[in-house]
């Protein structure tokens, strides 16, 4: 499996770095030469300045030596000269330029009388010499020069020295500043590689994420649409997994996302690549998949999953909805095949989830189906095409009438009748569900009024409450309003809650009902058994009543874990103090099971079919007759 990313090319910032250690160096090595020549032109001046103050001394000490001709006062005069290192040789000159005393260290060449130039500009620098000359003047104005000649090896030592202090502190400069500009681009790169990682992979999982997939599949893509071949795309979303979050908290949630990541990471081929692209939701991307392919991978993926997971203590279990769809065939481009896969994993979810489904073009159909419903039903309302019928609810100790399901009803001018079990889900899906509830809840109870008010008695009501309704902050205060328009008594309505709702969101459901229940509104929870099915946490919401699921009903008597089933949820229903109902009841038979297994009401069709409330009002009328 491959999750890793591609090498990359070589980064702009390493050459950004040498460019900048490259200027700084430039620049330390331009401020090294300006301070050396400084310091040069500083030690020439001062050598000159000295050799001045001395040739000075040498021309006001010679005056009366050069008046006289005093050639040993002169020369005497001139040593002085040798105590200065720098002086190689020195003479006294008279003004025509007659030698009157000279000195030279060993080796060096005697000093000539300067040429007037130099006497008028008073010193020359050579390479390796300065030489200086200074008119000596008597009372009545010149009447001599000294001329010295003197050695710049000292001031070329000094120099030296200088710049190589100079370069060695550049030097450690620019180490210095290499060292703080490679720690920094140790940090800086640190930082841009959890950056990266931030921007690619899920925290939880550490599988790539939903950015990272794009990547992905935009890749596999532009290889395929290159060398040719298939790219095979499973889209997976975990069945149930809000369940788990909303029960054992998010930090299960968090380790059973990572578990399943691991299991489905470990099963998968070098090449594919899995994402994790949702809260519950991964994509594996496929290389060069034929059609088969794909489906076996799905199996393969269902399976890893089929194994209970073991966190934190639970044993939990977690299925699977996969839909496929392969590039090119399925989709021109990326939008279009994971479109594709995703409506084909709402068809896999559809079909009852822990399963997959490849995509097909019909799948689409069935979507535009689904919108041509969701148009017309937004119009049903206002159009008047929606009703609803009562279906009855028996007791099984007396065969009375105890209550009635209101079921809702459309009939469409071209569609026809639509079934409920068609078009619920479309209004859930599309919210469309909370006006339809709202009125579903004002209809029932405004008819228990109007039964009411023809005289046929006070009637106990059942209505479904869907997922979308139960989160709908003001479902609680229409349903009170309902009550209060049609003057009924609360306990007259009960509201039909599926386990699956009641464990979507636990916290805010468990609140919920009490709220409900503190109105005195009476509380069922409906097709009990193919949930979630745990008594325990049935304890914790205030339930009035458990309505056994016909599909367990279906089969008794004869079919021993139905028969089982069915005895056992009596049993504990009534150990928590609810009353049970049991739906789809067909059968003589299925009845008689029922009533020797203690259940309290019946209903289905062995009874009565849902039916339009003037035929329910006969059988009300039938039932106050009987009670006179
Ligand atoms: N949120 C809402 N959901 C509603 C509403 N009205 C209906 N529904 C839900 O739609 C599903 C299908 O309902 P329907 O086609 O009306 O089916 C109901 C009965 O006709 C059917 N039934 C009753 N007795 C029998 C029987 O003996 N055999 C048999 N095969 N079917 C029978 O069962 C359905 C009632 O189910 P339940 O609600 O679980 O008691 C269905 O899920 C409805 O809940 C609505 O207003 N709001």
């Amino acid at each position: 499996m491959n999750n890793h990313s591609s090498p990359r090319a070589p980064r702009l910032d390493r050459v950004m770095t040498v460019a900048n250690l490259a200027s700084a160096g430039a620049a330390l090595l331009f401020a090294s030469v300006l301070l050396i020549l400084l310091q040069f032109l500083s030690l020439r001046s001062a050598m000159v300045e000295d050799m001045r103050v001395q040739m000075r001394i040498i021309g006001d000490n010679s005056t009366a030596a050069l008046m006289f001709h005093d050639r040993q006062a002169s020369k005497e005069t001139l040593e002085a000269l040798s105590a200065s290192p720098n002086v190689s040789a020195a003479g006294i000159f008279t003004l025509s330029g007659a030698p009157l005393a000279s000195f030279a260290r060993d080796g060096a060449e005697p000093v000539a009388m300067p040429a007037a130039w130099l006497i008028q500009d008073g010193y020359r620098f050579g390479w390796r010499e300065l030489e200086l000359a200074h008119r000596i003047i008597g009372n009545d104005g010149p009447i001599g020069v000294v001329a010295v000649r003197a050695s710049l090896a000292q001031l070329h030592a000094r120099l030296l020295g200088h710049a190589g202090l100079t370069l060695s502190i550049a030097l450690s400069a620019m180490a210095l500043a290499y060292l703080v500009v490679s720690r920094m681009r140790r940090v800086v790169k640190t930082a841009e590689a959890h950056l990266d990682y931030l921007a690619h992979i899920d925290p939880v999982t550490g599988l790539p994420n939903r950015h990272a997939f794009n990547g992905r599949l935009e890749t596999a893509l532009r290889s395929i649409d290159l060398n040719g071949g298939s790219v095979g795309l499973l889209l997976l979303d975990l069945d149930n997994f809000k369940i788990v979050n909303d029960t054992l908290g998010h930090q299960t949630g968090d380790d059973l996302l990572k578990a399943a990541a691991r299991r489905l990471m470990e099963i998968l081929r070098s090449g594919d690549v899995i994402c994790r692209i949702g809260g519950d939701e991964f994509a594996i991307i496929i290389d060069a998949m034929h059609a088969a392919h794909g489906d076996a991978v799905a199996e393969k993926l269902l399976n890893a999953l089929a194994t209970p997971f073991e966190i934190d203590g639970h044993e939990i279990y977690v299925s699977g909805s996969i839909g496929i769809s392969t590039y090119p065939e399925d989709g021109a481009d990326m939008a279009a095949l994971t479109r594709n896969a995703d409506t084909a994993m709402y068809q896999a979810k559809g079909k009852g989830k822990n399963t997959f489904e490849r995509f097909h073009p019909d799948l689409n159909q069935r979507a535009q189906k689904r919108m041509t419903l969701e148009t017309n039903l937004r119009k049903a309302l206002d159009r008047g095409e929606l009703t609803l019928h009562y279906q009855p609810q028996v007791s099984l100790r007396d065969g009375r009438l105890v209550g009635l399901e209101a079921l809702l009803r459309w009939r469409h001018p071209e569609l026809g009748l639509v079934s409920p079990a068609e078009f619920i889900p479309v209004a859930e899906e599309s919210g469309l569900i909370v006006p339809i509830g709202r009125w579903v809840v004002h209809t029932a109870c405004r008819q228990v009024a109007a039964w009411r008010d023809a005289g046929l008695g006070d009637v106990h009501v059942c209505v479904n409450l869907s997922p979308r309704q139960a989160r709908d902050p003001h479902m609680l205060h229409d349903t009170v309003m309902a009550l209060r328009e049609a003057g009924m008594r609360p306990q007259q309505l009960e509201l039909e809650i599926t386990e699956t709702v009641l464990m979507e969101n636990v916290h805010a459901n468990v609140e919920l009902l009490h709220r409900l229940q503190r109105e005195g509104i009476r509380l069922s929870i409906d097709d009990f058994g193919t949930g979630y099915s745990s008594m325990a946490y049935l304890k914790r919401f205030p339930i009035d009543q458990v309505k056994i699921d016909r599909t367990f009903v279906r089969d008794i008597p004869g079919d021993g874990d139905d028969e089982a089933i069915t005895t056992a949820i009596i049993a504990m229903a009534h150990s928590l103090g609810l009353t049970v109902v049991a739906e789809g009841v067909e059968t003589e038979a299925q009845l008689r099971f029922l009533r020797e297994a203690g259940c309290d009401t019946m209903q289905g069709y062995y009874f009565a079919e849902p039916r339009p409330a003037d035929a329910i009002a006969v059988l009300l009328r039938e039932r106050l007759a009987e009670r006179e």
